[in-house]
């Protein structure tokens, strides 16, 4: 993993800190990693109060002992993902973002935070889909389904696992997802096998009545670096 970071030209390694070393680089970014997970003035009130209402779950350190509810921060490139928030490099990959976060206007794209129960061993994304992720008229595009299920349930098992990618994905699309209606992605680990995650998903109405989606996948752990030739 050093190697391969150390391939990418990046100022890490045991005893090097990245974020120290970048706030006296002279470049011109943030060194403080932002997190598209907050609230913001495209999110419907309903969006808010699940917002809300997750967040309380694991406001302090004793609830989430006891609940064992985090949310996870969500950033807009998979780099700062692998490295905790911090930024590998400034050279490889410039202009890459990650696929949910790329569309800039707010409430037009994918508008999503996603809350962990590592006990448990699930989560549950909070999910606004925005007009530009049409597909039947009025509706969610079922390729943006795919997504918003690869990222919920890749994060869980990117947050119980460390580094791992999707083998395979099963989707059964039950109910079309109106544009801008808030729904809610329940995803949880079935099994576990080696390197092998089996994970299912479920995404229903916020107030739980409606199924819009099942899906079952399955996870590979691997070695981040094989990603980069290393
Ligand atoms: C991406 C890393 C980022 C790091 C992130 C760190 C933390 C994450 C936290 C938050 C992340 C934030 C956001 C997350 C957002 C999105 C997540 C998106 C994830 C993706 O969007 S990711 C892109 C799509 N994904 C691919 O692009 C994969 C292409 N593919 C491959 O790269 C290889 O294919 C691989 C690695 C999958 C396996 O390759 P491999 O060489 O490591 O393993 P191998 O083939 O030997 O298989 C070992 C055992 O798995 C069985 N097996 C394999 N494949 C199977 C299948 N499909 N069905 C059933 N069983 C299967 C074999 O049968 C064998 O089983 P057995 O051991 O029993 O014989």
């Amino acid at each position: 993993m050093w190697r391969a970071a150390s391939r990418l030209g990046a100022a890490v390694g045991p005893g090097r800190q990245p974020t120290r070393a970048l706030a006296m680089s002279p470049w011109p970014f943030s060194a403080t990693p932002r997190d598209y997970s907050v609230p913001n003035e495209s999110w419907s009130r309903e969006m808010r109060r699940l917002f809300d209402h997750y967040s309380c779950l694991c406001d302090t350190e004793e609830q989430q002992q006891s609940a064992g509810w985090c949310k996870f921060p969500s950033y807009n490139r998979s780099l700062k993902h692998a490295a905790g928030g911090k930024y590998l490099s400034k050279m490889v990959q410039a202009k890459a973002r990650l696929f949910t976060r790329n569309i800039e206007e707010p409430g037009a794209g994918f508008e999503y935070a996603v809350f962990l129960n590592k006990q448990e061993k699930t989560s549950v994304t909070i999910f606004q889909p925005g007009h530009l992720l049409e597909g039947p008229p009025g509706h969610l595009h079922g390729g943006a389904i795919a997504t918003i299920i690869d990222s919920s349930t890749g994060t869980l098992a990117g947050a119980l696992l460390g580094p791992s990618m999707t083998a395979n994905l099963n989707i059964n699309y039950r109910s079309p997802i109106p544009l801008g209606n808030v729904v809610l992605i329940h995803c949880k680990v079935d099994q576990t096998e080696g390197r092998k995650t089996f994970m299912s998903c479920q995404i229903t109405s916020s107030d739980g009545d409606k199924l819009h989606t099942e899906a079952t996948g399955l996870f590979l752990s691997i070695n981040l670096g094989r990603l980069f030739g290393a």
